[in-house]
């Protein structure tokens, strides 16, 4: 059996292209991670620990998935803003630019995990205060990293787009589908 580790309805979507037959168990670990893991390699290590974490929690023997995304932008990682205040900011860095889109993914079987980075790169038109006012009154930001979802109002922010739209919103689909056949066999 395939088990999600991630609370995320995003990502429960998006794996039901794969397949309908998984087990949602979220993995609500402690998210911080040391300062010699590389910035851009952030979202697989997290990843990584969401799915072993619930691999060694009962479910050593079935394919664990496990997830984390990040945008990053200016030498820096931006997770989910913590307020109103932290969203204007990230939407401010975003604005008129290109900025790239991490999302680690792992599997975990039998105690072995395997994972990877995909890399979209997202560039945003220009965005005045009143736009991003606006858009943040949608409330959409709020539990989405770098403050907007692709898949909402937030398209209306987006000039261009290179790689996965999927893996923006949260699951590299196509490059995990190809993965659990070659690694897992699974059908
Ligand atoms: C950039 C972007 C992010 N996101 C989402 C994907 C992720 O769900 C979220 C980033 O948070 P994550 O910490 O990756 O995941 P999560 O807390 O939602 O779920 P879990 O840890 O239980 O797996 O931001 C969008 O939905 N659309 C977008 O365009």
């Amino acid at each position: 059996m395939i088990v999600l580790a991630s609370a995320s309805p995003r990502r429960k979507e998006l794996l039901s292209f794969i397949t309908t037959d998984f087990k949602i168990v979220p993995a609500d670990i402690d998210e911080t991670v040391e300062n010699n893991v590389p910035l851009e390699k952030r979202p697989e290590y997290l990843a990584v620990k969401k799915a072993l974490y619930i691999s060694k929690n009962g479910y050593e023997k079935d394919i664990v998935i496990g997830c984390d995304t990040g945008v990053f932008v200016d030498g820096k990682m931006l997770g989910k803003p913590k307020n109103r205040e932290d969203a204007e900011n990230m939407l401010k860095l975003l604005s008129g630019r290109q900025h790239k889109v991490i999302t680690g993914c792992c599997t975990v079987k039998n105690g072995v995990a395997k994972s990877f980075s995909n890399v979209t790169l997202v560039e945003f038109f220009e965005l005045s205060d009143s736009e991003i006012e606006e858009y943040i009154a949608t409330g959409e930001p709020f539990d989405k990293a770098g403050a907007y979802g692709i898949q909402g109002k937030g398209s209306l922010l987006v000039k261009k787009i290179d790689g996965d739209y999927f893996n923006v919103v949260g699951l590299p689909v196509s490059e995990l589908n190809r993965i659990l056949k070659k690694e897992y066999s699974y059908e």
